[in-house]
């Protein structure tokens, strides 16, 4: 390294130093592909955001949880041909276990209820704030990582359990503005094509991966799913009638296929008679084409989307009564949701719903004289104690400096710390919004 003339020292005028080091390269400042920085201004939204999630969660009674981002990587393998599996984060630790970043936080929250054991008594009604990832080729170009709240009930075979859920899904868009009109929430339950699979003989062991192909029912051509659903050994008959089914509209029509004496209606008439106690009837529409993307579902499942249709899925969740038992954990039933961080904003977006987050700060405290600059972190830290905000300027600085930065942190006053009036024990405070300006003893200042 080659300093230019010492002109790096600590001189009035500093003269930047000029290392000069061939051996460096620039480095790449953006954050790693399909990942996000959080400047103050994104921070602030999300903040805003999860503080949304977290004061719902806890109106709702529950208590908040989290878990390592890196888990065994044997957490998340399932065959039943999963997205989520495919797209798994995965690698060799240096100790060569094979590990993930999590691409969900079901399975960990799984892991814990497992861990905890009879230490813990059920129900269990648990929340977390986590980010989540994905390995997807950037072909794509879409992002690796998100956030998801999650909300679970350990422990409760009721479907009280999923209606509640719902019911705190839409106390949290009422919160932020959005309501019925902009957004629902399509309900069926996993048992209807259990019962009809059942029905053609199709093995049990097969419903997870049937489950993870019928997910893609609007999104991949039809013929290409029935040969998806033909590649697993299901019947074109049985493949047929379970099409027919996924099309039904209406519970009065399913009950016609199914019969009234399944789980299946008995769930779904149960939930909708619930959403009227609760109050969010027309927020929700039974619609048999929701699977949901993931293999572990065995009843109820549940997807909030857009009115208009124009973005992905808001949120998602259902009753997963076999994950526990199938880490070897006790047959314990359960149910949960994941909201993402992503498609919510671009709905808040389009509704012109996003709320205007200045920073805020009630005081700016400078120093008028260079050797007052100790007074002035007295006065600060007087403030501070007594839980004012301030920004306090670090460094001597001319008054018209101290202005413009009070208006790019939208300081609430400026309170200057001056010779004269530092005798007495008193500062000069001037509020911003009305020119208002006074002098008073620091210890009176609030
Ligand atoms: N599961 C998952 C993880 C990360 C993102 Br971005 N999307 C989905």
């Amino acid at each position: 390294t080659k300093l230019n003339g010492g002109g790096g020292g600590r001189s009035g005028s500093i003269v930047a130093p000029l290392v000069v080091n061939e051996d460096f390269q620039r480095i790449d400042v953006n954050p790693p592909k399909g990942t996000r920085d959080f400047p103050p201004e994104d921070m602030r939204l999300r903040n805003w955001l999860f503080n949304h999630f977290k004061e719902v969660s806890r109106l709702f009674g529950y208590e908040e949880v989290d878990f390592p981002v890196l888990e065994t990587e044997a957490l998340f393998i399932r065959k039943a041909g999963e997205e989520i599996r495919d797209q798994l984060y995965c690698f060799e630790d240096r100790g060569n276990r094979r590990v993930a970043l999590r691409p969900e936080l079901t399975p960990s929250l799984a892991r814990l209820v497992i861990q905890k054991g009879k230490s813990v008594s059920l129900p269990l009604k648990w929340f977390a704030v986590g980010q989540c990832w994905r390995y997807e080729r950037m072909t794509r170009g879409r992002r690796r990582e998100h956030y998801q709240w999650n909300m679970d009930i350990i422990g409760v075979p009721q479907v009280t359990a999923e209606a509640e859920l719902i019911s705190s899904i839409v106390t949290f868009f009422k919160r932020i503005g959005i309501t019925a009109s902009d957004v629902g929430f399509k309900v069926s339950s996993r048992k209807v094509l259990q019962e009809m699979l059942r029905k053609y003989g199709v093995p049990e062991n097969l419903f997870g991966r049937v489950c993870v192909i019928i997910d893609k029912i609007e999104k991949i051509p039809v013929d290409e799913l029935k040969k998806e659903l033909g590649s697993t050994g299901i019947s074109e008959d049985a493949i047929e009638q379970l099409l027919l089914v996924l099309s039904v509209k209406s519970l009065d029509d399913l009950e016609e296929i199914l019969g009234g004496a399944g789980e299946a209606i008995a769930d779904l008439k149960q939930l909708f008679s619930l959403a009227e106690k609760f109050g969010y009837s027309e927020w929700i529409q039974f619609d048999a084409s929701v699977v949901r993307g993931l293999a572990y579902y065995t009843g109820i499942v549940f997807e909030g989307f857009d009115r208009k249709g124009k973005l992905r899925a808001i949120c998602g969740g259902g009753r997963y009564d076999r994950l526990l038992s199938t880490y070897g954990g006790d047959d314990i039933p359960a149910c949960g949701f994941g909201f993402g961080d992503a498609v919510i904003v671009e709905l808040l977006k389009e509704k012109d719903l996003l709320p205007e987050l200045g920073q805020e700060i009630e005081n700016i405290v400078c120093a008028l004289d260079k050797d007052l600059q100790g007074a002035a972190a007295t006065v600060a830290t007087a403030l501070r104690s007594k839980g004012q905000t301030v920004d306090l300027v670090l460094e001597y600085k001319p008054l018209k400096w101290v202005f413009k930065r009070a208006d790019r942190v939208n300081a609430r006053r400026l309170v200057l710390v001056g010779k004269k009036e530092w005798e007495d024990g008193s500062v000069s405070v001037k509020v911003l919004s009305s020119g208002e300006q006074f002098q008073v003893k620091l210890n009176d200042l609030e």
